[in-house]
């Protein structure tokens, strides 16, 4: 099935009296290496951006480095046996046991360990890059797979069938992603994540989601470091309710892919595919039922936190929310005026209660998001931000799209 936007509500609980940074999710994460310093820096920051309330890392030291310059607040250290909700593996790894230096090496060694032990200590792991390998392990037990989510690009797919002595089906790849996706993962048993410009994510239980195509900007390097690094917090974030729901894994994961595309969606103003995503799904289950939006002190605190996250990032203020719809693109004299022949293509959508809810979890996610993708930057935004914005895609440019409610700025310009 396609992942719609109902799919991403609730998956970015706001915190609570209760909460502390335990509940809000601990991520550990174990990638960079030597070579490959920059992968610890992306994943690690976009766990920490990404609004886990806990992030703990190991890598190398100039990734150790970097990260204490820019978030203080990551803890430098991530071993087997610590309580962790969600590690994340293998980024910058050229594989497990082909790495330089030996602190590298024990690292690897300490990978094999936690994902033996994720039973054990109740946590989950997005399992990237050369940590793959360790499904080729004999001694890795198959016991844990269904806590893993494997995060693939075409390349180490073929490597990954190859090293579990499997033929590639004639047919492979592209014509039959999503059968390759379902294949592994039932094989596994894990939640497989096969990244590409249209990713598909399976479950071991069968579960399908074919995520909207990203903007064609994300294909530089270190953008699925990124991704591992943002889904790692939000099964961080969604720890509890999977120990209740596991099925739930492989929607968490998609969710995750969604939020890192529609990110870089925004950062590079290639905005359309987002706005067509957004409003190609009509939530009539909220509409239907008014008693859901009936006043009350939680409402009114869940309008006012509307109110400020739209303010927060330059989105215009619905008038009513009792109004029947809001027309995008119409609503405010804040958004500039079409003016480009491409804005009459632009889908005419309806914000309606529902869709509220929708951008309200969005909303959430996205400035983490961006900031990852911008802070990941100067690489990242130097291939987002072109000089020359002829450049860029036909929906794409240094104003952004014309009409659309999300404007490139806010407090991250
Ligand atoms: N700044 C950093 O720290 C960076 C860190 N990084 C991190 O380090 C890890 C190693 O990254 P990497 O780039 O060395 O190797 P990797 O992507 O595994 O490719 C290996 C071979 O696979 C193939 N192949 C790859 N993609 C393919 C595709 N889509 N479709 C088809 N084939 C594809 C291709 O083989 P070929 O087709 O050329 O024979 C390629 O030579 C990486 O996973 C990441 O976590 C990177 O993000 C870079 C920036
Ligand atoms: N042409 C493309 N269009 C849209 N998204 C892409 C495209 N190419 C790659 N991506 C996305 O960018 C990310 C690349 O991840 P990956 O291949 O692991 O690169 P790296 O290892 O350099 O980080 C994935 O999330 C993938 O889905």
């Amino acid at each position: 099935m396609d992942i719609t936007p109902e799919h991403l509500v609730g998956l970015f609980p706001a915190p609570t009296p209760q909460d502390s940074k335990y509940t809000r999710g601990v991520v550990g994460l174990i990638t960079g290496t030597q070579e490959y310093p920059g992968a610890g820096i992306l994943s690690a920051s976009a766990a920490a951006s990404c609004g886990a309330g806990y992030v703990r890392y190991s890598g190398p030291p100039e990734a150790r480095m970097a990260l204490l310059m820019n978030h203080p607040e990551i803890v430098l250290s991530a071993r087997p046996g610590q309580r962790i909700d969600a590690w994340v593996v293998g980024s910058g790894f050229p594989g497990l046991f082909r790495t330089e230096t030996s602190e590298d090496k024990d690292r690897g060694a300490d990978v094999i360990s936690i994902l033996s032990s994720l039973d054990d200590m109740d946590s989950f792991a997005v399992v990237d890059a050369g940590a793959l390998e360790a499904f080729a392990v004999a001694d890795f037990e198959a016991r844990n797979c269904a806590r893993c989510v494997i995060t693939p690009h075409q390349g180490e797919v073929e490597r990954l069938l190859h090293l579990l002595g499997d033929e590639l089906p004639a047919h492979y790849p592209q014509q039959n992603r999503t059968a390759t996706a379902l294949y592994l993962a039932q094989k596994l048993g894990c939640t497989v994540v096969f990244k590409g410009a249209r990713t598909v994510v399976a479950g071991a239980d069968g579960t399908m989601f074919t995520c909207p195509e990203a903007t064609h900007w994300l294909a530089t390097a270190g953008s699925g470091d990124v991704l591992a690094g943002i889904m790692g917090a939000m099964i961080a974030l969604n720890a509890a309710k999977l120990q209740d729901k596991p099925e739930m894994l492989s929607q968490v994961a998609a969710a995750a892919v969604c939020v890192h595309s529609l990110a870089a969606g925004m950062v590079s103003e290639d905005i359309y595919s987002m706005h067509e995503w957004l409003h190609s799904h009509e939530s009539d289950d909220f509409d239907d039922d008014e008693d859901d939006f009936e006043d009350s002190d939680e409402d009114a605190e869940f309008s006012k936190q509307i109110s400020e996250l739209r303010r927060l990032m330059g989105i215009p203020e619905i008038p009513d929310k009792t109004d029947a719809s809001v027309s995008l693109g119409q609503g405010s004299e804040d958004i500039p005026e079409s003016s480009d022949a491409e804005a009459s293509d632009m889908p005419d959508g309806e914000l309606t209660e529902g869709h509220q809810i929708i951008l309200m979890d969005l909303i959430r996610a996205l400035p983490h998001a961006m900031l990852i993708l911008r802070y990941t930057g100067d690489d990242i935004m130097d291939t987002l931000n072109p000089q020359n914005p002829d450049e860029f895609g036909q929906f794409g440019g240094v104003g952004g799209y014309p009409g659309f409610p999300f404007r490139f700025g806010g407090p991250l310009q």
